[in-house]
């Protein structure tokens, strides 16, 4: 298999100065697996230069969002241009605070991941049901419908990272059991062998994002389909090393 582990760490809305540097100093003095795992974090974009200037060279970062089109005249955005310009390689696309909160759509989010390709960042694009939804039943006609958004407007897959992230599992403390996990995972990659191709499916991460920590994170990354992470409050302490260092049961099962 060769999808290399992935853990995302999303900053959200949060930090001061003195608390960046923390959490890059503990990131800079971990002992991570870089042959096991690529690690990502993603900052405010105003820490993302202070971020990036210190932050040790074997890990990278991310923005958490970019304007869906070429940058202008759109005041307060951030666009795909200028994450370029700064040599800023990844961006979170689709995050569902901004679907639900923002009123982003699929059509949306699908034109934004397009364009940030186009221009050549990596896109980590976040897919999930809300409760409602998933006690409807109808949590694989969900995902499904928010990756065929993307899938509609893209033709090459290699810098994308699927980041599945229950609603209800985000910043609630209730993580997806492994099993609820893997059974969604397995349906996303078994929708790109039947939406996009085979070759697609066998190599694209499927990340997890929802409640992961600690005391988490070693049983959702032994499950098949479970290539990685994308962690929130997690991130923002010292036990993201560990869930970094989760990729060694990744490794290990495979
Ligand atoms: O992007 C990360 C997700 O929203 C997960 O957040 P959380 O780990 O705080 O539940």
């Amino acid at each position: 298999m060769g999808r290399k582990f992935f853990v995302g760490g999303n900053w959200k809305c949060n930090g001061t100065i003195e608390e960046v540097k923390k959490i890059v100093s503990t990131l800079n003095d971990s002992k991570a697996p870089p042959q096991d795992v690529v690690v990502v974090v993603s900052p405010p974009f105003v820490f993302l230069p202070l971020v990036q200037s210190l932050l040790r060279p074997d890990f990278q970062v991310a923005a958490q969002n970019c304007w869906v089109k070429k940058g202008g005249a759109f005041t307060g955005e951030v666009s795909a241009e200028i994450l370029v310009n700064l040599g800023i390689p990844w961006v979170i696309l689709g995050h569902s605070e901004r679907r639900s909160l923002l009123g982003e759509s699929n059509e949306f989010v699908g034109d934004k991941v397009a364009y940030a390709l186009s221009q050549g960042l990596k896109v980590i694009a976040c897919v999930g049901e809300t409760l409602e939804q998933r006690e409807a039943g109808s949590t694989v006609d969900v995902v499904a419908a928010q990756t065929k958004a993307i899938a509609e407007r893209i033709s090459d897959w290699k810098n994308i990272v699927v980041a599945y992230e229950p609603v209800w599992a985000i910043g609630t403390g209730k993580v997806a059991t492994p099993d609820q996990a893997q059974e969604v995972h397995s349906e996303l990659r078994k929708w790109l062998t039947d939406n996009v191709n085979a070759e697609v499916a066998e190599s694209t991460r499927i990340i997890y994002g929802g409640s992961v920590n600690g005391a988490n994170s070693k049983e959702l990354a032994a499950q098949l389909d479970i290539d990685g992470f994308l962690v929130g409050g997690a991130s923002l302490k010292p036990e993201f090393v560990y869930i970094i260092n989760s990729a060694t049961e990744k490794v290990a099962a495979i």
